[in-house]
């Protein structure tokens, strides 16, 4: 049985993507929406679910991985793989949830070990809306208390070891091979047949500069497939949110956007 916590944490997911929901999905019956992955993004499905069908039923939803397609279906939408978006289409909006934004909306992805997909699928769309709960909110990325598990890195299985220490050089002070679980002896491997790395850095301090530097060097390393760094500036972007939802502890949502934050009112 869900503990109250539990509870708390799972409305507040609710609230906030029924909210991104509400003020993002288009009013007109969209071509393409991208759907991401985890748990937050089955209440932003449910949400889709019930929206008029006339603004649903001729939309392909592209989902970030095994999870989200099953999820799709299993409400009857339409789905289509990334690879299938027509060259020059672009997805409307992508919808997807978090790990840990900071207070520029760079966010830490890839929790649920889906990062690649997801930021194949957020570069492509027109507005990119990131949907989570109050745990997820930061100052600054690879903050202890928020994020513990460090940046996933997606890798080429024979590069781990590689990989590994090329990330410890670059500051990591603990890197993980992300283990499989109890159902899977051995490494956990991703929806592309990579394997996963966990790696922990100190706290990035402030400044436009520090987690585009990060992103590029960790995606120097050869064997790097992508990271879980969502990050835009002045040197490029790569997956940033346009806006991020934010159910909070009591029940009201707050939304980061580029001008700050916008408390909404409870529900
Ligand atoms: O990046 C992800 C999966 O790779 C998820 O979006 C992220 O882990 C958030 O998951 P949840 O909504 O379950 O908290």
């Amino acid at each position: 049985m869900a503990t109250a916590n539990e509870k708390l944490i799972n409305s507040a997911k609710q609230l906030a993507a029924q909210t991104a929901v509400r003020d993002h999905y288009p009013k007109s019956p969209p071509n393409y929406i991208g759907v991401g992955s985890g748990s937050t993004i089955v209440h932003v499905v449910d949400s889709i679910a019930k929206l008029d069908s006339s603004l649903t039923a001729t939309t392909k939803f592209i989902p970030t991985g095994f999870q989200s397609k099953q999820l799709l279906l299993s409400h009857n939408l339409q789905i289509l793989d990334i690879d299938l978006l027509p060259a020059g289409e672009s997805i409307s909006v992508a919808f997807d949830g978090a790990d840990e934004v900071d207070s520029q909306l760079n966010c830490i992805k890839g929790g649920g070990a889906c990062l690649f997909q997801e930021k194949i699928v957020a570069v492509q769309a027109q507005k990119f809306v990131v949907v989570a709960d109050f745990r997820k909110v930061s100052t600054t990325l690879c903050t202890p208390t928020t994020w513990p598990s460090g940046i996933p890195v997606e890798v080429v299985p024979s590069s781990y070891p590689y990989v590994t220490a090329k990330l410890t050089k670059l500051g990591a002070t603990n890197v993980v091979l992300r283990p499989g679980g109890k159902a899977k002896a051995g490494p956990c491997v991703t929806d592309n047949g990579n394997f996963l790395l966990d790696a922990v850095f100190p706290t990035l301090l402030e400044g436009e500069d520090i987690v585009q530097d990060l992103a590029a060097a960790i995606k120097g390393i050869v064997g790097v497939v992508e990271h879980g760094l969502f990050y835009g500036g002045s040197k490029g972007w790569q997956g940033r949110p346009e806006i991020a939802y934010f159910g909070m502890e009591d029940g009201s949502v707050n939304m980061l956007g580029k001008e700050g934050w916008v408390a909404l009112s409870k529900a």
